[in-house]
Order: C-alpha cells, then sequence, then structure tokens
C-alpha cells in the first residue's frame, strides 16, 4: 500500500510520449480529475506554478489535456499551430444544444460548414456595422438600466446591479435577436438560464465517456432532452412568426433583426446551402443567446466590483465620462464613447483580472502539432487559462494581482485603440487566433455603453463602505458568487422630454 501511495503522490513526471511537457502524476481512472477544485482555473494556476509546467498535460478522467499558463506559453504553441488547434471536442450537451455541432462556437473546422457560418457570421452578423445599427436596442436597454436603478435605490436602498445586468443583457439581445416583437421573450429567458446551466455543467460522459450513465442516474440528461425541446419549440415558433411577418407585412425598411438576417441568407443560393436548414438557423441563434448574454453581463458586474473597490479610479472615471457628456445631456450616448479612453483602460484591466471565460471555450488538436520541440497527438484537448495568462508577472510585473488600468496606457499610446489586439498573448479574454470570439465588437459596445452610463448617473459605493468581496462562482461564464448589492446615489436628474 505504502508503494502504492508513494507512487500515486509521486511529484509531476516526464510522460514517455513527450519527454519535455510535465505531467503531473494522476490517479487511476479518473486522472487529475480530482485535483480541479470548484474553480478549475484556479487550480489549474496552482498546479502549474507548483510544477513550474506553464505548459503541462493532465489527464482529466481518460482525457488527455493540454494546459497553458502563461503569455509565452500560449505564443510557443498557437504562434505555428493555429489550424491544429481549432478543434473543439464534441460535449456531450453542447452537441445536443448544437442541433448535432450545427453551430459556430461548436462545429468542426474541417468542412466548409464552420469557415462559411463564421465568415457570414462576421460581415452579416456580429460585424462593425451591423452592431452599429443596433444602437437604438443597446441605448434604449441602458436607459431602462438607469431607470431601474433610480427606481430601486429611491429611499436610499442598496440596488442589486447583478440582477440588473442580466435583464439588460437579455434585453439587449432579445431585441436584436428578434426585433423586440414579443416572442415569448420572458419563458425564453427561463429556457435559456437552464440552457447555461446545462452547458456549464460537469459531465461525466465528457471525461470517461463509458461512464456516462451516471449522468442519466444524475437526472442531467433529462434535464437535457427537456431543455432541448423547450428551446426547440421556442425557437421554431420565432421563426415561423418572422416568416408570417415578411409575407403579410414587410415595407424592406425595418431594420433587420438576427433572424430576419438568418433567414435572408437561408434562402440566398449564393450561401450554398450553409444556413440551408433550419437547425442551422437555431444552432446559431444559440450561439447569439448563449455567448452573448452571460459574458457582457459578467464584465460589467465585475468592472463594478473593482471599481467600488478602488474609488480613485472609480473618481477618475467618473470624471471623465461626466466632461465628456456635460451637463446638458440626460444620458451617455453611443458618440459620446470615442472620448472614454480611461474607461476603455478600465474594461480592459477588469478583464485581465476577471475574464468571464476564464479557460475560454475548450479547443481540441485535430491534427499533431509541436511545441518546445514535443508532439502533441491529434485529439488532445487543449485549455487555455486566460486568467493565470492575465495574472502572470512574468508578463504583468510584481503588482499583477493589483487593479492598476494605467498599466495599459503605455501600451495603447500612439496606436489606433484595438483594445484585443495584442501580440504579446498577455490578455486572451476573447481567446486567439482562428476561433477567437467574433462576438468582440458587439460585446464591447454594450459594455462600454452601460459602464459610461452608470458612472454617468450616479455615485456608487458599497454598503458600510465596507470592501466588496471578489468570490467567483464557476459556470459557462464565471460570476460573482453573491450578488454585487450596492448604494447607488442619483447624481444627475435627466431634463424633462
Ligand atoms: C464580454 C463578452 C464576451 C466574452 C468575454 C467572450 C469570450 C469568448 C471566448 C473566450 C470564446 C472562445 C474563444 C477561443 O476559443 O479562442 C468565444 C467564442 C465565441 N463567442 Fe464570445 N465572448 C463575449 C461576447 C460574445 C458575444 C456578444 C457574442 C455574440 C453575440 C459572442 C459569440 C461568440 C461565438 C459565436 C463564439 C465561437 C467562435 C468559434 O468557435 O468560432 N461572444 N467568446
Amino acid at each position: 500500500t505504502l508503494l502504492v501511495l508513494k507512487q500515486l503522490l509521486a511529484p509531476a513526471k516526464k510522460h514517455a510520449a513527450s519527454p519535455s511537457l510535465p505531467w503531473p502524476r494522476g490517479l487511476p481512472l479518473i486522472g487529475n480529475l480530482h485535483q480541479l477544485g470548484a474553480l478549475p482555473q484556479d487550480s489549474l494556476a496552482v498546479l502549474a506554478t507548483r510544477h513550474a509546467a506553464p505548459l503541462m498535460l493532465l489527464r482529466l478522467g481518460s482525457v488527455p489535456t493540454l494546459v497553458v499558463s502563461s503569455p509565452d506559453a500560449a505564443r510557443a504553441l498557437f504562434q505555428h499551430n493555429d489550424r491544429a488547434l481549432s478543434g473543439r471536442p464534441a460535449l456531450y450537451a453542447a452537441v445536443r444544444l448544437s442541433y448535432g455541432l450545427q453551430n459556430i462556437s461548436f462545429a468542426p473546422t474541417e468542412g466548409t460548414f464552420w469557415r462559411a457560418a463564421r465568415r457570414a457570421c462576421l460581415s452579416e452578423l456580429l460585424g462593425a456595422p451591423r452592431v452599429r445599427g443596433f444602437r437604438n436596442a443597446r441605448e434604449d436597454a441602458a436607459a431602462a438600466l438607469v431607470a431601474a436603478v433610480a427606481d430601486a435605490s429611491g429611499a436610499g436602498a442598496p440596488v442589486d446591479l447583478s440582477e440588473l445586468l442580466i435583464a439588460t443583457s437579455n434585453r439587449i439581445v432579445t431585441r436584436v435577436a428578434f426585433g423586440g416583437r414579443d416572442d415569448g421573450g420572458l419563458e425564453a429567458s427561463a429556457v435559456l438560464k437552464e440552457t447555461q446551466s446545462l452547458l456549464g455543467a460537469f459531465w461525466v460522459a465528457d471525461y470517461v465517456p463509458w461512464l456516462g450513465w451516471i449522468d442519466v442516474l444524475r437526472g442531467l440528461r433529462g434535464r437535457l432532452e427537456r431543455n432541448f425541446h423547450q428551446l426547440d419549440a421556442f425557437y421554431e415558433r420565432v421563426i415561423d412568426s418572422h416568416l408570417n411577418k415578411r409575407t403579410s407585412s414587410s415595407t424592406g425598411e425595418e431594420e433587420e433583426d438576427l433572424v430576419d438576417v438568418l433567414l435572408r441568407l437561408h434562402a440566398d443560393p449564393a450561401q450554398g446551402g450553409t444556413f440551408g436548414s433550419r437547425d442551422r438557423i437555431k444552432g446559431i441563434l444559440t450561439d447569439m443567446f448563449i455567448a452573448g448574454t452571460d459574458t457582457s453581463a459578467a464584465t460589467v458586474e465585475w468592472t463594478m466590483t473593482e471599481l467600488v473597490n478602488h474609488p480613485d479610479v472609480l473618481a477618475k472615471a467618473q470624471h471623465e465620462v461626466r466632461s465628456v457628456v456635460g451637463d446638458g445631456s440626460d444620458m451617455v450616448r453611443e458618440p459620446d464613447l470615442r472620448g472614454l479612453e480611461y474607461l476603455k483602460l478600465v474594461i480592459k484591466e477588469s478583464m485581465r483580472l476577471h475574464p468571464p471565460v476564464p479557460l475560454l471555450v475548450p479547443r481540441e488538436t485535430i491534427e499533431p502539432c509541436t511545441v518546445q520541440g514535443c508532439e502533441v497527438p491529434a485529439g488532445t484537448r487543449v485549455l487555455v487559462n486566460a486568467k493565470a495568462i492575465g495574472a502572470h508577472p512574468g508578463a504583468w510585473g510584481p503588482d499583477a494581482a493589483l487593479f492598476v488600468p494605467e498599466r495599459h496606457s503605455e501600451v495603447d499610446a500612439g496606436k489606433d485603440f484595438r483594445p484585443w489586439v495584442d501580440d504579446s498573448f498577455a490578455l486572451v479574454p476573447f481567446g486567439i487566433g482562428r476561433r477567437s470570439c467574433p462576438g468582440v465588437h458587439f460585446a464591447t459596445a454594450v459594455v462600454e455603453l452601460v459602464l459610461a452610463n452608470l458612472l454617468f448617473s450616479f455615485d456608487w459605493s458599497a454598503p458600510l463602505g465596507e470592501a466588496v468581496d471578489t468570490d467567483e462562482v464557476n459556470g459557462l461564464t464565471v460570476h460573482r458568487k453573491n450578488p454585487l448589492v450596492l448604494l447607488a446615489k442619483r447624481r444627475y436628474v435627466p431634463a424633462s422630454k
């Protein structure tokens, strides 16, 4: 027994097939799974530091997994292997909810579908002109948020900002996707909440496929089937109502919503059948909802957390927004955002310390590749620890753990403000390379406008003047564990209309 125990507890060992990549020893059957705590991004960062292994191979269940934990390691791996790293593992819930991998997030890169769908998505759904076209949706939602905060804080009561931010994000994505018509948005948000929870859940089948029956016993598969059918019924109704609208009343002048765009592409022979089935339209709608709502809300939630804990930064950002917008205006509008350079640095710093998707979306090698002289076989799962990368002292200095937006101004000085294009691989909240987030324009527009309005309209503080905790809870997106409850003092009374 002692011998077995000694072997199990032995430190990192070089794996025979990959001599120079450390492979911390795991347990029979589960491999290194037991070393992932409630917050895998933190456990993996500790493991990488303990074994001095910014690139390390683990076995999670039966799945060989390469974990990337520093900017240099990310560069070494991705710079020459972007194609090889462009696969996604076929995770159990993702396969079902994407109609058999027929969406952008989970489709394989091989074949033509993913490439064509992503290209069309970038030009038609999420590109800068389309995002600009949704300005009204964002400004209306920001105004509604300010009104809701004013309402909730009327008698000096603390406000649950977390709840209001999720509602704001939902409101924007629902309006953008369905055009604000009542297609059962409220019912949909309950269904989509369950979808998010299922996609973020731990599925035994994803780590030890032959033990997948345990997910049946845990009731997960039943929940997945129910959720899939509810979501599907909802999408069918939305698509039908859009088709009816087109044939009955369309003047061709209304702003297209995302369902309109998808239906247009569906009917367009030039698309070569990329959007040829309803399942693909529904799969892509799930992309927009799942990737687009929680992430933006979490970004604003974490930024407000850090701002309240750093009153000097809060004051500086607030001063900027109030001077750029001026007293004559009742709210921040989109053209004002161009002048808010400091706010952009604040958001960047917040996403460095709190990337909403800290391990990105898992990748899988579609062919063997080489890093630091070692071969990574095809079919290896790859986790990029964006949180560990963002906190890496080698890249960010000894004060890497501190919230200091000014650290970005040197890097950004004198160049066009393109916050997420960075050759250093030191800041990767939107991912890396060909599978990086295509929603970055969409997300940035939402986050900047919502934050700017919160700062413009209210003075913020923590109840009793205490620091706000930064505890995280894991899921598809990492949120605060406890709701962000703050005091909001109305600073500005809007001019009567
Ligand atoms: C602050 C907000 C957001 C963050 C932090 C975020 C982050 C990410 C990350 C980390 C990935 C995986 C990248 C990789 O594998 O390298 C991703 C992929 C993706 N995101 Fe976002 N995202 C955000 C907002 C959005 C929005 C608003 C949309 C659309 C409305 C969107 C759509 C997508 C899609 C479709 C993919 C899959 C891309 C592919 O596999 O080719 N995201 N996002």
